[in-house]
């Protein structure tokens, strides 16, 4: 383990140094990887896995989507692909990679499979921590663990392909084994991991939920929309409004932050964007706090949960979702940015290869 200073507070790291590939390799070497969910996660994970060199299998609904999306990505139906069912049996490790409403319906299909010694492992702390809206508690012989990559499962295959990986983090929810955190750690670093940091359940999901509702994508959404109005209100054309307020960011700004941090951002800009910024800063910091204070509330007292089941469950979730997203899309600010993203000089945008 790493020791490292995060700003004054000393945490524990697990590198690729101390934790390579190997000593994953080993780890889970007797154990059958069942990948149980093949949406966005569950493509990257197995894949990943399989390109590792793990014992790797796939448990698909036959004549689904997502079981021709298996077979197109080479899993082998009655070798390494399999109805839900028998892969469960199938795995020693269940990687439960369903939707989280998904997951509470398909429970009591996998729950008679997690027989003793087995392990249940998990990306995201959901099921487990609100298990009295999601009904998920695992049998008390198993060892329940998860590694959460920090970031998109499209992100986590396009990283492991570049030789690269993403950040996640991991936790042990039951040992009954003893060997519940080696295993935890083996998995994330075979699912392509770059690092790993410690967290438990309950604070993985309250903090995920916040990030994604928060500044990773709902209040960037919201910020871009009510910056991007008040230019065009004032008179400003689409390509000016668009620029000014996403293409900028996302193509110079953002990767600067990336690279050296804010400051060093900040110190790349004009003295004149200097100073402003560190003064509406402010602003926005004190409009903001108490949006985000309301939102942690909604996440820590489960109504965030609730939501998230009561509309995932539904049998047209996926369209609702897709009516949303498609009038995203179709707004004029996403439609001035596809127009701009098809100006870039070196016309660098990845095709929109998404995993699902
Ligand atoms: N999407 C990401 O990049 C990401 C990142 C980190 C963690 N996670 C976590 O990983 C897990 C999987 O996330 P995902 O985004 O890959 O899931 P997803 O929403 O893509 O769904 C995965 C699969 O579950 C299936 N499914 C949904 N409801 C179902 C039901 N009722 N019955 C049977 N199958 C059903 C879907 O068809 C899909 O194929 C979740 O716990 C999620 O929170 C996701
Ligand atoms: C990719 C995210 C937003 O980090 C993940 O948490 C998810 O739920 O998809
Ligand atoms: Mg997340
Ligand atoms: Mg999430």
């Amino acid at each position: 383990m790493a020791k490292i200073n995060f700003g004054g507070t000393i945490e524990e790291v697990v590198t690729r140094e101390e934790f390579p590939m190997e000593k994953a390799l080993d780890i889970l070497k007797n154990e059958t990887i069942a990948i149980i969910g093949y949406g966005v996660q569950g493509p990257a994970q197995a894949l990943n896995l399989r390109d590792n060199g793990f014992n790797v299998i796939v448990g698909q609904r036959k004549g689904s989507k997502t079981w021709d999306k298996a077979v197109e990505h080479g899993w082998v139906p009655g070798k390494t692909l399999f109805e839900i069912e028998e892969a469960a049996q199938r795995g020693t490790v269940i990687e439960f990679l369903l939707s989280d409403a998904g997951q509470i319906a398909l429970w009591p299909t996998i729950k008679p499979f997690l027989t003793k010694g087995k392990t249940l492992y998990f990306s995201h702390g959901f099921g487990i921590t609100f298990k009295e809206q999601t009904g998920i508690i695992p049998p008390a012989d198993i060892d329940v663990v998860l590694a959460a990559p920090k970031g998109s499962g499209t992100s986590v295959r396009r990283l492991f392909l570049q030789g690269k990986g993403i950040n996640s983090s991991y936790a042990v929810f039951q040992d009954a084994t003893g060997n519940a955190k080696q295993k935890a750690i083996a998995l994330g670093i075979g699912v392509g991991s770059g690092y790993l940091f410690e967290t438990d359940f309950k604070k993985e999901v309250y903090s995920d939920l916040s990030g994604e509702r928060g500044t990773l994508m709902g209040a960037i959404a919201g910020i871009f929309e009510a910056q991007y109005e008040v230019l065009r209100a004032n008179g400003h054309s689409p390509s000016e409004a668009f620029n000014e307020t996403v293409e900028e960011l996302t193509q110079s700004l953002m990767p600067l932050v990336a690279e050296n941090g804010m400051d060093w951002m900040y110190a790349n800009c004009s003295t004149t964007a200097q100073r402003g910024a560190l003064d509406w800063k402010k602003k926005f910091k004190a409009a903001t706090l108490p949006v985000f204070q309301e939102l942690y509330k909604s996440v820590a007292t489960g109504a965030e949960a609730k939501r998230t089941i009561e509309t995932c469950s539904k049998p047209d979730y996926r369209e609702k979702l897709a009516e949303e997203l498609k009038e995203l899309r179709e707004s004029e600010l996403w439609q001035a940015g596809a127009a701009v993203r098809q100006l870039r000089p070196e016309k660098n945008t990845v095709e929109a290869s998404m995993i699902n």
